[in-house]
C-alpha cells in the first residue's frame, strides 16, 4: 500500500503538532524535525525522533516525499518557503492573507522548475474556511458570506507579535463581536467592517530593557495583522504567559445566506471548536501533505492551493471504498 515519507521544516507548535498527527495515519512516516537551532536544544513528542539541523535538508531529497514547512508566517516561510520548494514538494500553512498572491507567486516559480509541488495556505483559515466560503458562494449566487474566529489565539498573529523588537513572548486573542453575530444570524446580511466584527487582545513579555510604548505602537500598527482592528495590549511576566497561555483553544464559522427566490432565504454554515489550534492546523497539514504527494505523482506541479485539491485525494481510503461508504 502506499506509504508516505514526510519531514518537518521548523519545531515549533505547529511542528510538534505535525508530528502528533503523523502518528495517527498509518499510511505516513515521519522521516525527522529540521530547526534552525541546536538539535541538541530541541525536545521533541518522540523520543526517537530524528532532529537534524535545516542546513542537512538537501542530502534528504530522495528520503522524504513531502516536506511540511512548520514556520512562521510573518518573517519565516516568505525566505524559506521558495528555497524549500525548490528541493522538496511542501505544504505550508502561510497565513498572511493580503500577501497569498504574492507568496503563491514566489513558491510557483522555484517549484514548476524544480517539478514538485508546493501547497500553499493550508490550515483552517486560509485552508478549510476558504474552501467553505468557495462552496457557499458557488451555491448561493444571491448572498453575503461572514467569517466570524475565537474567541481564541491566534496563531499567527502570535508568532507576528513574537516578532517584534523587545518581545520575548506572545499570546494574541481574537474577540468576535457578538453585535456582528446576531446580525448576521437574522438574516439581515449587514454590511460589517473588519473592526466591527472582531477585536484583538494581546498578552506580551518584554524583553529586559524593552520600551513598553513602542511595543505597543509596534503592535496595533502592524500592516496586515493588527492595523484594521481595536486592539489592546497587556503586560504580563513568562510566568503569568506560561501558566496562562499555554492552551490555544480557538475556532469559528462560516455562514452564508442568500435567497434563491424572493420567498426562499438558505442560510450555509460551516464551524470549528478546536481544543488545540496547531494540533488541528497540523492534522489538516498532513491530511493534505497525502493530496500534495498524490498530486506531485499525477504530474501537477507548481504552486496549488486547497482550492485545487478534489476531495478524494485528501483519503487514505480507495476511491472505490469511497463510492461505496459515502455515496
Ligand atoms: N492557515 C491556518 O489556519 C493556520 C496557520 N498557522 C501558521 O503557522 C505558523 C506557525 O505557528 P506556530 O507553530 O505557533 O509558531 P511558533 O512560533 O511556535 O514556531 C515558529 C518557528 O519558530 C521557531 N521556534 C519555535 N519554538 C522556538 C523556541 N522555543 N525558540 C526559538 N525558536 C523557536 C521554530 O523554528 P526552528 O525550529 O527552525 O527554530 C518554528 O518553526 C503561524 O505563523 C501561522 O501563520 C497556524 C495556525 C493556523
Ligand atoms: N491563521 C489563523 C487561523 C484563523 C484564526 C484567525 C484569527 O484569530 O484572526 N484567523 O484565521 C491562526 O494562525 O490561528
Amino acid at each position: 500500500s502506499e506509504h508516505i515519507r514526510i519531514g518537518i521544516a521548523g519545531y515549533g507548535n505547529l511542528g510538534r503538532g505535525v508530528e502528533a498527527a503523523i502518528d495517527k495515519n498509518p499510511d505516513m512516516t515521519l522521516v525527522g524535525v529540521f530547526t534552525r537551532r541546536d538539535p541538541a536544544q530541541v525536545t521533541t513528542l518522540g523520543a526517537d525522533t530524528v532532529v537534524r539541523t535545516m542546513t542537512e535538508l538537501p542530502s534528504f531529497t530522495d528520503e522524504i516525499d513531502v516536506l511540511i514547512l512548520c514556520g512562521g508566517s510573518k518573517d519565516d516561510l516568505p525566505v524559506q518557503g521558495p528555497e524549500l520548494a525548490a528541493l522538496f514538494t511542501t505544504v505550508d500553512s502561510f497565513d498572511t492573507h493580503a500577501r497569498v498572491p504574492e507568496y503563491f507567486a514566489a513558491m510557483d516559480a522555484p517549484a514548476t522548475a524544480a517539478g514538485t509541488t508546493a501547497m500553499i495556505s493550508v490550515g483552517w483559515d486560509p485552508g478549510l474556511f476558504s474552501i467553505n466560503r468557495l462552496y457557499s458562494e458557488a451555491l448561493l449566487p444571491d448572498g453575503d458570506t461572514y467569517t466570524f474566529w475565537g474567541r481564541g489565539l491566534s496563531q499567527g498573529h502570535s508568532d507576528a507579535v513574537r516578532r517584534v523588537p523587545g518581545v520575548a513572548g506572545a499570546a494574541q486573542y481574537t474577540l468576535p463581536s457578538d453585535t456582528a453575530i446576531d446580525a448576521v444570524r437574522s438574516g439581515s446580511r449587514p454590511v460589517l467592517a473588519t473592526n466591527q466584527k472582531h477585536t484583538r487582545e494581546c498578552f506580551v513579555v518584554l524583553e529586559d530593557g524593552a520600551d513598553a510604548a513602542a511595543v505597543e505602537q509596534a503592535i496595533v500598527t502592524m500592516p496586515h495583522y493588527f492595523d484594521e482592528y481595536d486592539t489592546t495590549v497587556h503586560f504580563i511576566s513568562a510566568e503569568e504567559l506560561a501558566r496562562d497561555h499555554s492552551a490555544m483553544p480557538h475556532g469559528g464559522f462560516v455562514i452564508r445566506s442568500g435567497n434563491t427566490s424572493t420567498e426562499a432565504s438558505q442560510t450555509i454554515e460551516y464551524r470549528l471548536a478546536l481544543d488545540s489550534n496547531p494540533e488541528f492546523t497540523a492534522s489538516v497539514l498532513v491530511t493534505y501533505a497525502r493530496a500534495a504527494h498524490r498530486l506531485n505523482q499525477q504530474g501537477r506541479t507548481g504552486a496549488v492551493t486547497v482550492l485545487d485539491v478534489a476531495p478524494a485525494l485528501l483519503s487514505p481510503k480507495t476511491p472505490a471504498a469511497l463510492r461505496a461508504e459515502l455515496l
